[in-house]
């Protein structure tokens, strides 16, 4: 079978007037069907660099990305983006309208099979009771599901998703957490998650990419997430030996 996304070789670089940032370098992975695939590393590595370029925001310098084997050369509603920040929403539409508008924008769907659509998604995200909310009226974890309600919708090849929960207290990061493993559990969507918390990667992953700090390089794949339990104190090892792989090199100087 061949994978969803294939990253090959990937460079990304930033140009300012002043200096020339590699993020990247060089850093191979692919992605199959229904993968929660995580990439983990310390601030700095690259990580949202390459999300935004699987999202086509930013091309390689050297390598490739493809999704079902075309080069991905620019942004496109296979590939939806969940971002950290809680101002990704439309402030002057409601949920529904939210959660509608990239629908309709990509003349995906005719009006009422968007409307019926985006309910859909908001009932799964538990969010019906807030559908004609405007979004300053909610909360961040509301907000947060809202985006995720949103790019869910429009039933991308990939989901992308840049520490969505970054930015929320710890008890509401955990239920988010627990939502998008049910939804995952009902609909088995294909997402790649951005974040620098071991616990999360593993919690959330069935699959984990590490990167080294700057530039960020592949430092190992770990492939087996999901048989640890969090019962049994698997989680816990793994952890241990994630952050040992990640840490690798400053433990030996
Ligand atoms: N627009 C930009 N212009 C120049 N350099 C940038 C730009 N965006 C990011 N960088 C640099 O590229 C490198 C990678 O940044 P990136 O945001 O992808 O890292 P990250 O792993 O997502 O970090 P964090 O977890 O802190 O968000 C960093 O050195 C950063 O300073």
């Amino acid at each position: 079978m061949s994978a969803l996304l294939d990253v090959s070789g990937v460079t990304l670089r930033y140009k300012t007037p002043s200096v020339l940032v590699t993020a990247t370098d060089r850093v191979s992975f692919q992605v199959n069907q229904s993968d929660r695939f995580v990439l983990l590393g310390p601030s700095g590595c690259g990580k949202s660099t390459l999300l935004k370029a699987v999202g086509g925001y930013l091309s390689p310098s050297e390598g490739r990305i493809r999704i079902k084997g075309r080069d991905v050369t620019e942004p496109g509603a296979d590939r939806m983006m969940v971002f950290q920040e809680f101002d990704q929403l439309l402030p002057w539409k409601t949920v529904l309208e939210n959660v509608m508008f990239p629908l309709l924008a990509a003349r995906k769907l005719p009006r009422k099979e968007a409307e019926d659509r985006a309910r859909a998604y908001i009932e799964k995200v538990n969010l019906t009771r807030a559908v004609n909310s405007y979004p300053h009226t909610l909360s961040g974890g509301m907000k947060q599901r809202v985006a995720i309600a949103r790019g869910m919708a429009m039933e991308p090849d990939i989901l992308l998703m840049d520490e969505p929960f970054a930015a929320l207290d710890a008890l509401t990061r955990r239920t988010c957490q627990d939502e998008l493993l049910q939804l995952w559990e009902d609909t088995k969507f294909t997402v790649m998650f951005v974040t620098h918390s071991i616990a999360e990667a593993i919690k959330i992953g069935n699959r984990i990419l590490l990167l080294s700090p700057h530039p960020g390089r592949v430092k190992a794949e770990v492939n087996d997430v999901d048989r640890v339990s969090p019962t049994d104190g698997s989680a816990g090892q793994l952890e241990k030996h994630i952050h040992e792989l990640l840490f690798a090199d400053e433990v030996a100087h």
